[in-house]
């Protein structure tokens, strides 16, 4: 007869610790239960992660959910591990129903995440039980601070369980007591006692590891208690089990006992875990044959099953030499081997474990579902000098460590600076399509069908991504063409005007604070234009705005609310471009469709490595710490338009305190030696689009670091959006900044609002003088600056030092002529000065990048451009125009920039001049 069977017979049940799908499927458990008498089985994550984590025994499993866009990896996974747990449970269901529940259960263990959290572990415990539903199931809890009272209320609840992690007698003492007091509780209900079944975990080897390394360390040291340490080695963890047994022979004696195991109550059994030898000089039975004694169970790794078959000894040892283990722990605390605060640390540690094996496995299930979805996710590689990659590679290392990606979707603002970042964290669930009413959306684009035309009239977060929608997806037919106004610019307006017919036009007015001037002023203007046709208004605003007042008097066909919860700039998967994307006939649920995949990847289950946003997010973040802070936006001609909505996300967020992320975008590609060391270049490009190959694998090959994404097809720009809302939440945290508020857009909007009044009040602007003028332009600076308009130039540019940046800062119509102009500005400063360009139109910019060139990173040096505008265009009920709105706007935000330390040129184009032409011939004079 096998010696587990004697162990059997000695009263020692012989637990099998250890799950795998193909031994199950062979038969392995039946025939352990048949020939070796075995009564039960326990899992843990660690043998879970050995399980399924490497190889493919499980993809079959995998891979009917994973295929699917919305499967998150932990159902995947928990899935499967309930399919081991139900087969395990059916092979050992006819030794439950022999023993009458007294034996032959399965163990699952509740998430290793959840281990400080009562409610939390409660709950899992519920749903574990629920999706197993076998009645010889124990749900494994840990006996942590937190676990003990979840253990008390789930034993009280009639759930069968194994508590976990138990080291010290105190510790299985208090769970102990929470099991006694639980059942006490359903005693008091009068509910049944005798079907439920506990086991108390107490941990072995894994104390024995921890002494035994203090031991050899002090030999080593010479200690001169040397042979009275040596002598405890692999004596201490034994010896502990051997009076944590004694105090359970007390306890079972107890009147309080004795009155529930008269109802029927079954004792809680110490199970001896962790009893596979890690010591290699041990006998590799040492932890079975010690502890061997009736009522207790021992759960062995396949490895020690087979050694005891071979040649384990059984005799009741547990009860033996209870003096001798009574001198063992004597000596431990005469020789100061703090026993206590050994297995106070391994309750924590054993916590992290059982994380850091999770972690593994989700990794791995992760990988599996990047692999199953090939291009319906879109991909990232990322080619970086090695500092980068391996500060990128410790920062998600600690970012999995410190559970982030949960942390996030747990909305946990000490991620951040523990401010009030929960707050603003609705773009997560927004990011399913939680937010919009499709019914609505669906009514919208069937009523926009009559118009030939949409104008958005909004700024930054309300108008980047829906552009970027018109831009890149287009419009379905029959619908509506999008134009995009974000501008207080009279020509651009006027531009726009001559495109649409007022009676053809479906407007969206979208602001979510609803009193943002430039499309209150725009809303004014073209709902005279309209002819006061209500009907062809939108309004997308968050609720109780003063838009939305307005709205309603002004009979809207419909107020779209956003979600408070979601910043401007992280807005576009809620109404704020949903409607927009609506109205132009874009199948919004197939768009939420395709952007899945990326939603699911970036979910609160997936480790940071196998995490596409926080990837990102990392090496941004590492970049702009390592001062690679100009993140340089290269697209495929298709996704132009994506790089002035990730301008705004990043900057917005990021750049304040100082620090953070400065965007480029638009900056014509040079060649590597136009490059400083401040470069992070990111490349997104769109199958069958063109790319200037040869200048990226030029920057590649020179040090520079690229990350590229490709993305199959256009619809999947979407994902894009969510990709990069992680990334840059997770920026924000390793830049230590809070980046869902914009503390530095607020000046310059007061600013413009002191000029615009003092206009509404005297009817014109102040006077200023120029510093210089030639025929084309005049220049203004803050007081001190002196020169012809050739040396102020020359000057602007000459102060500009390595990782500082130029500016231009256009307050003119946005057209290809201009945009031209300045890129080839752009690209010689960039060539003779060796440092990043940026370009903005005013005011667009002042609602995305304006907060980085005032609150981010110093060095900026900034031309901003202004000029008459000709016609200029009135706005209903106000004295100031288009015009003065613009010209107060760029001198406001000069002002501001000039106060914040940056320097400022402003370049005022005179009328009948030569133009942005001649400043562009000018400023490479200069140079
Ligand atoms: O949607 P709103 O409230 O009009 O704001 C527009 C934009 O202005 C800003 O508040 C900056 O001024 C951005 O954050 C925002 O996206
Ligand atoms: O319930 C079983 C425990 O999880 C297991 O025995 C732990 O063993 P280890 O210390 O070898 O990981």
């Amino acid at each position: 007869m096998s010696r587990l069977a004697d162990l059997g017979r000695a009263g020692q049940a012989v637990w099998l610790d250890f799950v795998d799908r193909g031994f199950l499927h062979e038969g392995g458990l039946k025939t352990l239960v048949a020939e070796d008498g075995l009564t039960g089985v326990t899992s843990n994550p660690s043998i879970f992660e050995k399980a399924m984590g490497h190889g493919d025994a499980y993809d079959e499993g995998f891979g009917t959910f994973l295929g699917k866009a919305d499967a998150s990896v932990q159902d995947t996974y928990e899935s499967q591990a309930i399919a081991d747990i139900k087969a395990a449970a059916a092979d050992l269901r006819p030794v439950y129903d022999r023993l009458d529940g007294r034996d032959g259960y399965v163990s699952l263990e509740v998430s290793p995440y959840l281990a400080d959290g009562t409610e939390e572990t409660v709950e899992e415990a519920q749903r574990l039980w629920a999706a197993v539903d076998e009645p010889n199931l124990m749900v494994k809890v840990p006996g942590t601070k937190a676990g003990v009272p979840a253990i008390r209320q789930l034993i009280a609840d009639g759930f069968n369980i194994n508590v976990t992690l138990l080291f010290s007698i105190p510790a299985y003492q208090a769970v102990a007591e929470a099991y006694m007091a639980g059942l006490e509780a359903r005693v008091e209900r009068g509910e049944p006692i005798d079907r439920i079944a506990s086991v108390a975990s107490f941990f072995i080897s894994r104390i024995d590891a921890q002494i035994d390394k203090a031991i050899d360390a002090r030999v080593k040291s010479g200690d001169n208690e040397a042979d009275a340490l040596k002598a405890l080695r692999g004596k201490v963890a034994i010896a502990n089990a051997k009076l944590a047994y004694a105090w359970y022979q007390q306890m079972i004696a107890s009147p309080r006992w004795q009155a529930l195991a008269a109802k029927g109550a079954m004792p809680q059994r110490l199970l001896w875990a962790s009893t596979g030898t890690k010591d290699p000089a041990y006998p590799d039975t040492l932890y079975v044959d010690q502890l061997i004694g009736p009522d207790t169970v021992n759960t062995m790794p396949p490895k020690t099953m087979v050694a005891f078959r071979d040649h384990g000894s059984v005799a009741q040892s547990l009860t033996a030499d209870l003096d001798e283990a009574r001198h063992v722990l004597a000596e431990a605390e005469r020789l100061g081997l703090d026993l206590a605060g050994v297995t106070e640390a391994l309750v924590p540690d054993g916590v992290r474990l059982f994380a850091d094996a999770a972690d593994a496995l989700l990794g791995a299930v992760a990988g599996k579902r990047e692999a199953l979805l090939g291009d319906r996710l879109n991909s990232l590689e990322a080619a970086l000098p090695d500092a980068l990659q391996q500060a990128g590679k410790k920062r998600l290392e600690t970012a999995r460590a410190e559970g982030w990606a949960r942390r996030l979707w747990r909305e946990d603002a000490s991620l951040w600076t523990g401010g009030d970042e929960a707050r603003w964290l609705g773009w997560l669930s927004a990011a399913r399509g939680n937010q919009v009413d499709p019914a609505v959306l669906a009514q919208i684009a069937r009523e926009a069908k009559r118009f030939r035309h949409a104008v958005l009239l909004g700024m930054g977060g309300s108008s980047l991504g829906p552009e970027v929608l018109a831009e890149i997806l287009g419009s379905g037919e029959g619908s509506p063409v999008l134009h995009v106004l974000d501008t207080t610019d009279p020509g651009q307006i006027a531009t726009v005007e001559a495109q649409i017919d007022p009676a053809e036009t479906l407007f969206i007015v979208s602001s979510k604070s609803g009193s943002t001037m430039e499309p209150e002023l725009l809303r004014a203007y073209f709902f005279d234009k309209s002819g006061r046709r209500g009907d062809h208004f939108i309004a997308v605003t968050d609720p109780g705005s003063g838009l939305e007042k307005t709205a309603r008097a002004d009979g809207f066909a419909h107020v779209v609310p956003g979600d408070p919860a979601i910043g401007g700039r992280y807005s576009v998967l809620s109404a704020f471009g949903m409607v927009p994307a609506a109205a132009i006939g874009i199948d919004t649920h197939a768009f939420f469709e395709a952007t899945a995949p990326m939603v699911f990847s970036c979910g609160g289950d997936v480790p940071p490595a196998a995490n596409p946003g926080i990837r990102l997010g990392a090496i941004i973040g590492e970049a702009a710490v390592a001062g690679r802070d100009k993140l340089t936006i290269v697209t495929s001609p298709k996704l132009r338009a994506f790089g002035g909505w990730l301008e705004q996300l990043l900057a917005e967020s990021t750049g304040k305190e100082g620090r953070g992320i400065v965007p480029v975008d638009l900056e014509p590609l040079g060649q590597p030696d136009s490059y400083g060391e401040d470069r992070l270049f990111v490349h997104l490009t769109l199958a069958g689009d063109s790319d200037d190959d040869a200048r990226l694998s030029a920057l590649r090959a020179a040090g520079q670091p690229v990350v590229t994404i490709r993305i199959a097809r256009p619809d999947l720009i979407g994902q894009e959006f969510f990709r990069w809302e992680i990334a840059t939440a997770v920026a924000g945290a390793i830049i230590g900044i809070d980046p869902f508020d914009q503390p530095d857009v607020e000046e310059a909007k007061v600013a413009t609002r002191k000029l615009v009044d003092a206009y509404e009040q005297a009817g014109k602007l102040d006077p200023e003088t120029p510093l210089a003028e030639t025929s084309d332009f005049a220049l203004f600076a803050p007081a001190g600056t002196t020169g012809d308009a050739a040396s102020l130039l020359r000057a602007h540019f000459a102060a500009l030092e390595a990782g500082g940046y130029a500016g231009f800062l256009a307050y003119v119509e946005r057209n290809e002529a201009d945009a031209a102009a300045i890129a080839v500005m752009r690209a010689a400063v960039r060539d003779r000065r060796h440092v990043a360009t940026v370009a903005g139109f005013g005011p667009r910019f002042l609602h995305s990048t304006g907060q980085a060139y005032k609150g981010g990173p110093s060095g900026g040096a900034f031309l901003t451009i202004t000029r008459d505008p000709e016609p200029d265009l009135a706005v209903p009920g106000r004295k100031a125009s288009f015009g003065t709105v613009q010209v107060a706007q760029a001198r406001g935000d000069s002002d501001v920039l000039a106060a914040r330390g940056r320097r400022v040129l402003r370049v005022h184009l005179k009328a009948g001049g030569g133009g942005i032409a001649a400043l562009r011939d000018a400023v490479i004079a200069a140079l």
